[in-house]
């Protein structure tokens, strides 16, 4: 590593840069409730070189269960009943949390929102040091405050916009995305 780096750095070219340490270790966590979010973090983590950790809920969505055409549907109750939104997961620790520099963080948008299933990972980690890229796959809702609630919810970290990708988005656009952060 250049470590006279930062020194001769001006400072517009460092704040381009948004304190990504690239030199860093860079994990991918996501949520996926019928794989498109799934494969955006695949083409995130193959262009990163990253690791990955799926969060998974202990009683996992079914289709039915993620019926938004259905009012009784599980995902339409936990949508009208915060109660209901405590999603608890397999495994909401990553191993070796501490090696990691940057952190994305993926997630289906869920009525304008980010998916409830995330909430355990964000409550139950520090973020202190880290960088954190959002991203969401949705049908046609922007990324909105998703982000912004989650840094709340987390309390710590680096937290950047983050970006959103249609459901079908191609690898190379999430090649470009990738590119574009300096990676
Ligand atoms: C309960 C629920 C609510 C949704 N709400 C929205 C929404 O507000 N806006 C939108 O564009 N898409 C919405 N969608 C569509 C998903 O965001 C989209 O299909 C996403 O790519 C799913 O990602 P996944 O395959 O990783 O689960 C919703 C889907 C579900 C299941």
């Amino acid at each position: 590593a250049n470590t006279t780096g930062a020194n001769t750095q001006n400072k517009e070219s460092q704040e381009a840069v948004q304190a990504i340490n690239h030199n860093g270790k860079v994990l991918v966590v996501y949520f996926s409730g019928t794989g498109n979010t799934k494969r955006v973090a695949t083409d995130i983590a193959k262009a990163t070189n990253a690791d990955v950790l799926e969060l998974q809920p202990v009683q996992p969505y079914s289709k039915e269960d993620l019926d938004y055409h259905n009012k009784e549907s599980r995902v339409m109750k936990e949508m009208d009943n915060k109660a209901l939104r405590d999603i608890p997961l397999v495994k909401d620790q990553p191993d070796n949390w501490s090696q990691y520099d940057t952190v994305f963080v993926g997630y289906p948008i869920w009525r304008h929102n980010a998916a409830w299933p995330i909430d355990n990972f964000i409550k139950h980690n520090d973020f202190t040091g880290k960088t954190v890229i959002p991203f969401a796959t949705s049908v046609d809702s922007g990324i909105g405050e998703s982000g912004k609630l989650l840094q709340q919810m987390a309390g710590t970290g680096n937290w950047h916009t983050g970006h959103r990708f249609a459901s079908g988005a191609s690898a190379s656009e999430v090649q470009e995305w990738v590119k574009s952060l300096g990676f």
